[in-house]
């Protein structure tokens, strides 16, 4: 049996299967030497449980008056090399904002004394946000991608860490990999991953998005991730300019999202960010391969991109997880994530109530013109 290392009493507020919020106030709860919970219980079976696991009462650590503990954050999509540029050039819309301030910044992580100083930024602020778990996007560069799995590991945040694909890239022709390097730095990147054995950080195939990838290397990836058993990032239906490039470049698909499935990329272990333009056709494609979205509500208005209609997707049994997006979202934050969210929510309800009062003023004015008719 494993020892009791800290003993705290107070309030415990988590969720549950059943439960969105459960508020668990005059409770106990025990830390193992692994840091793992070793009981949670209501403070009447206390010297029960002091007996148990032989703690002394006089060790229990209590919360103040309004302190409670809660989960770790899950931020399910995060740029670590955006870092440097956070809350800047947020003037221009997405594709844009990609040629003028993401590139030119992630291109310079070839330099590893650079990357490995903004990715302990990087981590420490996360962490110090209540960030336990975060899904990176990292660089071209499979060496700075290790150095930020090392990182990760190092503090103890549970991480999926991708290093970027993308073989095609008219934004902005500097940065950019051959086909064939991207497939091979990605197995590349996945072996040392996996060599190295960490606890708490993975490996994800991470396509940057469709714009920036050609068909062979998205299959290639798709692959790899299926050979493998990975885990897979990458963005979907962001912005209105970033749909109408990829139906030009992939005439051939019925929609965006096809592009992905067909390529076997849309999995059950599939995360694609923002999804804001999906239609049900797709949600139901994304319901049916168990597949989930990323929602990032900041950076959806951040960069004046669109909303996403968590409530629908939600309706339509899709998975959601709430990410930050840095640098398209300006806030590190995961709670500012959830008044994004909030007030994403609220926005199309007010766009709902509108719509709906400007077609009723019209059905009026349709009934009175009628009445008119009839009249006249
Ligand atoms: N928000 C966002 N969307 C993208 N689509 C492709 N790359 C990116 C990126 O870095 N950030």
């Amino acid at each position: 049996m494993d020892t009791v290392q800290q003993v705290f009493r107070g309030t415990f507020v988590h969720s549950t299967q059943t439960c969105p919020m459960e508020v668990l106030e005059s409770h106990i709860l025990g830390v193992g030497s692994t840091g793992k919970i070793l009981f949670i219980e209501h403070t009447e079976k206390e010297a029960q449980l002091a007996l148990k696991w032989k703690f002394d009462n006089s060790k229990i650590e209590d919360l103040g008056q309004n302190d409670f503990f809660m989960p770790g954050m899950i931020d399910t999509h995060i740029h670590a090399p955006q870092y440097p540029f956070l809350g800047s050039g947020m003037e221009r819309p997405l594709l844009e904002w990609l040629e003028h301030s993401t590139f030119p910044t992630e291109e310079k992580f070839s330099d590893l004394d650079l990357a490995s100083n903004i990715y302990e930024a990087v981590v420490q602020r996360t962490l110090k946000n209540g960030t336990t778990t975060a899904s990176y996007f990292a660089t071209i560069h499979t060496d700075a991608s290790l150095v930020l799995a090392d990182i990760a590991d190092r503090y103890g945040q549970r991480a999926f860490i991708g290093k970027v694909c993308m073989d095609s890239n008219t934004i902005y022709p500097e940065y950019i990999e051959s086909t064939e390097e991207s497939i091979a730095e990605t197995q590349r990147f996945v072996e040392a991953m996996q060599n190295m054995k960490y606890d708490r950080v993975k490996p994800i195939i991470t396509p940057r998005f469709a714009v920036t990838c050609s068909e062979r290397l998205l299959c290639e990836l798709g692959r790899l991730a299926d050979n493998y058993g990975l885990h897979i990032q990458s963005h979907i239906s962001e912005s209105v300019a970033e749909i109408q490039e990829v139906l030009n470049l992939f005439p051939e698909y019925n929609n965006y999202t096809e592009v992905y499935s067909k390529n076997k990329l849309l999995t059950n272990k599939t995360v694609m960010a923002h999804g804001c333009y999906l239609s049900d056709e797709e949600l139901c494609m994304f319901r049916s391969n168990g597949a989930a979205i990323s929602h990032c509500p900041n950076s959806n208005i951040s960069l004046c991109s669109g909303h996403l209609d968590v409530c629908n997707a939600i309706k339509q049994k899709v998975k959601v997880g709430l990410g930050t997006d840095i640098a398209g979202g300006y806030s590190i934050s995961m709670l500012d994530a959830i008044r994004k969210a909030i007030e994403t929510s609220k926005i199309l309800f007010m766009e709902r109530q509108k719509r709906r009062k400007e077609s009723k003023t019209i059905h009026n004015n349709h009934h009175s013109a009628i009445f008119l008719l009839i009249n006249y």
